[in-house]
C-alpha cells in the first residue's frame, strides 16, 4: 500500500533520513521510534503525503500539534474529520445548526474517546489531554482504513493512553504511529521501526525487537 524505495527525505537541502526503504502493508501496526528529531515526524508526513494522494478519504491523520481549530467547539472539530465527504452547503448546515443525525454520530466518537457532553465546549477552554482527545475523535470520525498518527496519546497520562491506543486499533486496520513510549509500543506495535543518524537502523517485527536494541536507539 505505500512504498518507498531508496528515497532521501529533507527540507531544502537538509537531508533528514537518506536511504529510505520502507514499506507499509494492509493490517501492519508500525511504530517509528528514535531520539528526538531522528526523523519520526518527517517519514510519517512523507508517508502520509504519499498516501492521501494514492487514496484519498481512506487516510485519517493525527498530527503532532493536534491541528485543531482553537475558536471552534469540539463538536466543529470533530465534525470537520468528514468536510470533504459532504456538499458545501450540507457542510455549512452542521457547522451552524448540526443535523440531529450528525450530533448523535459525533456524541457516539466523542463517547468513545472520553469526551462525552464535552461536543459544545470550545476547544481553546479544554486540557492538552482533552485537545488531543478530539483530534483522536476528528481521526475516528474520518475513518477509512489507515491511520497516520504523531505521537497521538502523549498528553494524556499512562492508563488512558493505553486505552485510547486501543480504541484506534480497534478502529483503523493499518497504523502508522511515531511513539516515545516503550510500552505502548510494546502493547500495540507488529512491526517496530528504529531511526538513528539519519538511517531506518532496525525494521522488524516487534515480537523479534529486544529492549535492548530499544535502548540502543536513544544512546549516541
Ligand atoms: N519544516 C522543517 N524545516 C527544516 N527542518 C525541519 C523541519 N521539520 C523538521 N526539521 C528538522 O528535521 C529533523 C527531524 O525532525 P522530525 O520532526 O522529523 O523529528 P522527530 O523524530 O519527529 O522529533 P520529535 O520526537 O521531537 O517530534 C530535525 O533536525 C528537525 O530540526
Amino acid at each position: 500500500m505505500l512504498h518507498l524505495d531508496g528515497e532521501t527525505l529533507a527540507y531544502g537541502k537538509t537531508v533528514v533520513l537518506s536511504d529510505v526503504d520502507f514499506h507499509l502493508r494492509p493490517g501492519e501496526r508500525v511504530v517509528l521510534l528514535g531520539r528526538s528529531g531522528s526523523g519520526k515526524s518527517t517519514l510519517l508526513n512523507a508517508a502520509y503525503a504519499r498516501l492521501v494522494t494514492q487514496m484519498p478519504g481512506n487516510v485519517a491523520l493525527v498530527p503532532q500539534e493536534n491541528g485543531l481549530v482553537p475558536q471552534l467547539s469540539v463538536f466543529h472539530n470533530t465534525y470537520m474529520g468528514r468536510l470533504d465527504q459532504h456538499s458545501a452547503a450540507y457542510n455549512l448546515l452542521n457547522l451552524i445548526w448540526p443535523l440531529a443525525s450528525q450530533r448523535n454520530r459525533v456524541d457516539q466518537v466523542l463517547q468513545d474517546v472520553g469526551l462525552a457532553g464535552m461536543a459544545r465546549k470550545p476547544v481553546v477552554s479544554l486540557s492538552g489531554g482533552q485537545k488531543q482527545r478530539t483530534a483522536l475523535a476528528r481521526a475516528i470520525h474520518r475513518g477509512g482504513h489507515i491511520l497516520i498518527g504523531d505521537e497521538p496519546v502523549s498528553a494524556v497520562d499512562e492508563r488512558h493512553a493505553a486505552q485510547l491506543i486501543q480504541t484506534l486499533a480497534d478502529r483503523f486496520e493499518t497504523m502508522l504511529l511515531a511513539l516515545h513510549d516503550i510500552a505502548l509500543t510494546r502493547q500495540i506495535a507488529t512491526r517496530i521501526v528504529g531511526i538513528k543518524n539519519g538511517r531506518l537502523i532496525i525494521d522488524r517485527p516487534a515480537a523479534e525487537v529486544s529492549d535492548d536494541a530499544l535502548d540502543a536507539l536513544y544512546h549516541r
